[in-house]
């Protein structure tokens, strides 16, 4: 379930009114439980994922989104699998950790392990939004954001590409908060 940091440091977990916040900075979050997950728990849990069993996962979730995909006009998708044994997860994790936007939107649905984005609000505060299983996320086109693994440093997410280039990050000047909890 998704939960958002406010730079005041509150915490909400209240799906509601996380989704009217990231609404006004055209972010839009749901969650989704089709079920899909019971149909491959050993390839959830499992570290490294060949080819054919991200295609067979992709697959599986292609019937369930495909008016998702209609809706948004996504053209393909891959599956993204972020672990600790990962050879370039480092140099992974400086790319995503830049303020950036996109000339297309980004989308991606969480099946497994958690990511942090944040994103700046029209104050300049930054919010942060932790995202774990089930949880979709819709950036539009322009929004300026960032993103992060938490400290297990494991996702497994079906990202939503509607270009062929997929997600080409424009980097922004924008600093990352010094703080991700500013007392009040
Ligand atoms: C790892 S999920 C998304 C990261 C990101 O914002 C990007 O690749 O553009
Ligand atoms: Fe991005
Ligand atoms: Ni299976």
């Amino acid at each position: 379930m998704a939960t958002l940091l406010l730079d005041d440091g509150t915490i909400n977990r209240d799906l509601n009114e996380i989704v009217q916040e990231l609404a006004a900075l055209s972010i839009h979050i749901k969650h989704y439980d089709p079920g899909t997950s019971l149909l491959f728990p050993h390839l959830l849990e499992q570290e490294v994922l060949i080819d054919s069993e991200k295609q067979h996962i992709i697959g599986l979730h292609n019937s369930v989104f495909e008016l998702i995909q209609q809706q948004n006009g996504y053209l393909w998708c891959d599956l993204l699998n972020l672990h600790p044994g990962l050879p370039n997860l480092e140099n992974l994790i400086a790319t995503y950790s830049r303020y950036h936007n996109h000339n297309a939107p980004e989308a991606l649905y969480i099946l497994a392990g958690e990511m942090i984005f944040s994103f700046v609000k029209p104050d300049n505060g930054q919010i942060h939004l932790l995202l774990q299983s089930q949880d979709y996320i819709h950036i539009s086109a322009g929004v300026e954001h960032w993103c992060s693994p938490t400290a297990s440093l494991h996702c497994k997410a079906i990202r939503y590409f509607t270009t062929v280039e997929g997600w080409v990050p424009n980097y922004t000047d924008t600093q990352l908060s010094d703080s991700l909890y500013k007392p009040h």
